[in-house]
């Protein structure tokens, strides 16, 4: 979808911001390029919508070469996020994101209609927040205003320049889920530009390492985490990379254990049965459309008077689970959040079915296979898995 030939930028005082690069972004996938400040990531990404012109080399869309037509056709095409968002501060949210509807022509009515469905996706109520001026929202607001307002006209490429570097981290990594969220959506063809490593491995469907001008690996997360090519890369990604695959290992099926269940409606003395014959201490408690709800404790149903009623009045709610494909470091998280002794895990695609339970011997066996799984393998030094055990 977009490919780069032997680009290379140079400026006027003769230095070099992008050295002889080539590669290729896949139609639908999320490249990010990642490193440090002044590497040229930036300079890269402004060719591809002609803000910058290459020296040599040329660029790619769709299989046209893009310095063959006209910058403003291509700008249409391509939607751009920046940091600075760059909102006008006299208009409303719903007249922001409706910008290039506007400049395209659309009337009025359908570039609103336009503008509040993409509010809405990006996690903002129109009716609520379409009326305000930008100054109104906070800073995480405004980025979802700046990523609807790059969507509105449809565009199939976007490129995103830190567009979440300027909200603090609990607000990024909120948006960092949204956005994944959005993607799976739309679909678009996406180059993002980051200097932190951990955004650019949980966003990435493959990454570009950066050193001066140049990639130094551009390959998926987990070979960049698990085989970095070059010293640099490994210096970049850090010692503690082990850990970092946390964040791109999801959970899977097999991960998984399977404690005794009981249904809301079974009656006490049944459930009762149950956990006494698997000696169990406790069962997960599902609804009759084995729906989590939540658990049982196993005297809690064998108590004294406990022989009528059902499962339903000795119940707790459980707050501590996942969607199945939910990274190992969300699972890790969330046992910590909730000072939980397990997790459970559903089926996010079949109206959060059931499936089974992660504890802390189980995460520990899946963290053992997030490593063991290194194409070129990583030494399991670099994560310490006697501190999740021990905790256990
Ligand atoms: N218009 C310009 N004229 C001259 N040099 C420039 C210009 N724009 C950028 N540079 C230089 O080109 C190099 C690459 O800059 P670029 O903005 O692409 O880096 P970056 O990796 O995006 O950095 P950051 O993460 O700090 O944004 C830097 O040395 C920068 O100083």
């Amino acid at each position: 979808m977009i490919r780069f030939e032997h680009v290379t930028k140079r400026w006027a005082d003769g230095t070099t911001a992008v050295d002889d690069l080539s590669f290729e972004v896949a139609e639908g996938e999320i490249v990010t390029l990642v490193g440090p400040s002044g590497c040229g990531k930036t300079t890269t990404m402004k060719m591809v919508n002609r803000l910058e012109e290459p020296t040599s080399g040329r660029i790619l869309l769709d299989g046209e070469d893009i310095a063959e037509g006209d910058p403003v056709a291509l700008r249409r095409r391509i939607g751009y996020v920046i940091q600075q968002v760059g909102l006008f501060p006299h208009r409303t949210v719903l007249d922001n994101t409706a910008t290039v509807p506007h400049l395209l022509g659309w009337p009025r009515k359908k570039a609103r209609a336009r503008a509040a469905e993409l509010l809405e996706l990006v996690g903002l109520d129109p009716a609520v927040h379409g009326d305000r001026y930008p100054g109104q929202l906070s800073g995480g607001q405004r980025q979802r205003v700046g990523v609807a307002r790059a969507l509105a006209a449809d565009p199939p490429v976007l490129l995103m320049d830190e567009p979440f570097g300027a909200v603090d981290p609990v607000v990024r990594e909120h948006l960092q889920n949204e956005f994944l969220r959005l993607q799976s959506q739309v679909r678009k063809t996406v180059l993002f530009v980051t200097h932190d490593i951990e955004e650019a491995v949980r966003l990435g469907d493959r990454i570009a390492v950066y050193g001066h001008g140049r990639i130094e690996q551009f390959d998926a997360p987990t070979a960049v985490l698990g085989a970095p090519a070059t010293p640099y890369v490994a210096d970049f990604v850090g010692a503690d990379r082990g850990l970092k695959r946390l964040s791109v290992t999801p959970i899977e099926r097999g991960d998984l254990e399977l404690p005794p269940v009981v249904h809301l409606d079974d009656p006490l003395p049944a459930a009762a049965e149950r956990l006494a014959r698997e000696r169990a201490h406790w069962a997960v408690v599902l609804d009759d459309a084995d729906r989590l709800h939540g658990w049982v404790a196993a005297d809690a149903i064998a108590r004294p008077g406990g022989g009528a009623g059902t499962v339903r009045d000795r119940a707790r709610r459980m707050d501590a689970w996942l969607p199945l494909g939910a990274s190992l470091k969300q699972a890790f998280s969330t046992m910590l959040q909730h000072d939980a002794g397990w997790i459970a895990v559903v089926d996010g695609s079949r109206a959060d079915h059931f499936l089974g339970v992660l504890t802390p011997a189980s995460l520990h066996e899946a963290l053992r296979r997030s490593i063991g799984a290194d194409a070129a393998g990583s030494e399991r030094a670099d994560v310490d898995l006697r501190t999740v055990s021990s905790k256990g």
